[in-house]
């Protein structure tokens, strides 16, 4: 591990400071295209404005014989595609494969002055961070950047999880983590065959009213993601860092989808994959706060003044703990109306009606 000391110096002769400060950018959705395939890529100008965060996935997904495509193809969309306030991440391959290398020098080299973060999959340990972190900086020097790129890795092997706070902390390049949930399944040898979502089979039941035990009895299903969320959100708080829930694969169930995502947003999470348009409004909507949680947070900072002492609002005690939390929609549900002025008009509105109260 470096010293505390060195955290902040460069790894290469050259390359960029790393940022003392992540920033906190709206990133309620990350829209994973394919840049290898001509029908996605001719739709990303067209969902650019719509989303977050734009995403040339090379990993999982791709064919092995597209990968190359699929990597000139991102270096061309970055070169000729103005993504305006959107940010353009990438998904690199796995460092045990034979292509990250690859992608890796071509991306800083050709596009590192339009790329803002590298997800890296199937991430172990602090030890996976650490090299591409070197490996930045030294292609950074190269290609003469004066941005440091961040990093993003996936939390999606049983060892990255037993790992997950070193992870958060290995690099001041770290920007966030996203759970990763199918190839932790594999992983971790659960016997899901999804990706993301529940299952109808992990449940709790109440006791059985007297001698029947199979009448009668209700059964709850539960999260197979909680634990993982919930450890994952507080590495990311602890080294400033932004949590993610990754993927749903059932495209056509919406609900579903919207529930899953609404579980991290409570517990955390800043925001979600979206792997096909349909998918974009869902983490939109999520990501979002509602209007009248606005409102609300926006009348308890306001009632506590400097935010010590209680006081009753509705019935309701308030107190420092409270406010805090008030102040994180407020200020997340301000960064979102800076950038979208349908959500500034509706958050305005839901505050005035609820002050009038
Ligand atoms: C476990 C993990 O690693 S998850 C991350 C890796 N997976 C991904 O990145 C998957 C990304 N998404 C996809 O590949 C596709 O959405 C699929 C394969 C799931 C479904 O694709 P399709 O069967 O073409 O879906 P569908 O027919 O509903 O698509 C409708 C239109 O939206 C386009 N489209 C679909 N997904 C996307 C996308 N992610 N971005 C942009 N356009 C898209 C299709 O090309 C199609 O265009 P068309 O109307 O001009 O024909
Ligand atoms: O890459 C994502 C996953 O769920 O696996
Ligand atoms: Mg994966």
């Amino acid at each position: 591990m470096r010293s505390p000391k060195d955290f902040f110096a460069p790894l290469a002769v050259g390359a960029p400071d790393p940022p003392r400060q992540i920033p906190v950018l709206p990133s309620r959705m990350i829209h994973f295209f394919d840049p290898g395939n001509e029908k996605m890529a001719t739709k990303v100008p067209g969902i650019a404005p719509q989303v977050d965060v734009l995403l040339g996935n090379l990993e999982d997904a791709i064919r092995a014989d597209r990968k190359e495509a699929a990597r000139n193809g991102l270096v061309r969309i970055a070169k000729s595609v103005d993504f305006g306030r959107t940010q353009l991440w990438t998904r690199v391959n796995s460092l045990d494969s034979p292509w990250v290398l690859d992608d890796l020098i071509t991306l800083v080299t050709e596009i590192g002055d339009r790329l803002d973060v590298i997800m890296v999959p199937k991430v172990e340990g602090a030890q996976d961070i650490h090299y591409v972190d070197r490996l930045l900086a030294q292609l950074e020097a190269r290609a003469g950047l004066t941005r440091p790129l961040l990093v993003h890795a996936i939390l999606e092997t049983a060892s990255g999880v037993a790992n997950v706070e070193e992870i958060a902390g290995a690099s001041p390049r770290m920007q966030g983590i996203s759970l990763g949930p199918a190839d932790l399944a594999a992983s971790r040898r659960m016997k899901t065959t999804r990706v993301g979502g529940g299952h109808p089979g992990y449940l709790v039941r109440t006791d059985p009213v007297g001698e029947e035990l199979d009448e009668g009895r209700t059964t709850y299903q539960q999260d197979l993601w909680h634990y993982t969320v919930a450890r994952m959100v507080d590495a990311c708080a602890m080294h400033g860092i932004l949590p993610y829930y990754g993927p749903f694969g059932d495209i056509r169930d919406t609900v579903a989808c919207e529930d899953q995502f609404r579980n991290a947003f409570l517990l955390g999470c800043v925001g979600a994959w979206s792997l096909h348009p349909a998918q974009i409004e869902i983490a939109k909507k999520v990501f979002s706060p509602a209007p009248r949680d606005v409102a609300w947070a926006r009348k308890v900072i306001g009632a506590m003044g400097d935010g010590t002492g209680a006081v009753m609002i509705e019935g309701k005690m308030q107190d420092d703990a409270s406010v805090k939390q008030c102040r994180v929609v407020a200020e997340l549900a301000d960064a979102l109306a800076a950038r979208d002025p349908e959500l500034a008009e509706a958050y305005d509105a839901a505050t005035e009606e609820a002050l009038a109260e």
